[in-house]
């Protein structure tokens, strides 16, 4: 099982349910802006403590309430591009790169740096500021960062949002490079079961 998940979250006022349940190498997670798509992203990177219900990653269990088990965010292993990337804006692009990869384990890392620049064609980009880079440049090095700090699966935030068609379409065959060539779990949320669902093995729906 890639992942396994059926968990309450109440980041606000209400109650949301995630339930996911995908062998697949890339699932999607569609849902109306506001279902609380993000919220269930963050909870399995562990930064949103759900109110109950399990998490569990290729078999690791990573929250369960039955159990009062939370693993901590640094400990589980999980690469998260954010919506808006969140790039560090005081280092440049090659800084930014470094940075993970010292957080990454001896070992960690299933695909080599030069092949992460080359996979998300940012080679170029190296010696550039984030404020200097185009939205899909700043999408390519905020998913080579999340690769290169060697995690155990990939979390993406509406990848493909604000990009223009063909910017869209070269990131959607780079994230099928990924899913090929790379073979990490990957689970990526969409406010609409748009071409990215093409992608996906798996696709569910929160409501
Ligand atoms: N920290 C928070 N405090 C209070 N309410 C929150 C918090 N985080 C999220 N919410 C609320 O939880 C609901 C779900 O938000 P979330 O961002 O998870 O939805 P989403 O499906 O990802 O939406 P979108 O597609 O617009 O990004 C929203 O109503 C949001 O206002």
């Amino acid at each position: 099982m890639s992942f396994e998940i059926d968990v309450t979250l109440r980041p606000g006022e209400h109650p949301m349910r995630c339930v996911i349940s995908s062998t697949a190498s890339v699932a999607v997670l569609i849902g109306p802006s506001g279902v609380g798509k993000t919220s269930a992203l963050n909870a399995i990177a562990g930064l949103l403590r759900p109110e109950q219900g399990r998490i569990a990653v290729s078999g690791e269990t990573l929250f369960n309430s039955a159990t009062d088990l939370h693993v901590a965010p640094e400990r589980r292993g999980v690469g998260y591009v954010f919506q808006d990337a969140r790039l560090f804006p005081h280092r440049r692009v090659a800084g930014n790169l470094a940075f993970a990869e010292r957080l990454a384990e001896k070992g960690a890392s299933v695909i080599s740096r030069s092949d992460i620049i080359e996979i998300l064609e940012i080679g170029d980009l190296l010696n550039r500021w984030p404020a200097t880079l185009s939205g899909g440049e700043t999408k390519r090095v905020a998913i080579a960062r999340a690769l290169l700090s060697g995690p155990k699966y990939l979390l993406l935030d509406e990848p493909l949002a604000s990009l223009d068609a063909d910017r869209a379409n070269a990131l959607y065959h780079l994230i099928e490079r990924i899913r090929d060539e790379i073979g990490l779990p990957i689970l990526l949320v969409s406010h609409s079961a748009s071409d990215i669902t093409r992608l996906a093995g798996d696709v569910f729906a929160m409501k």
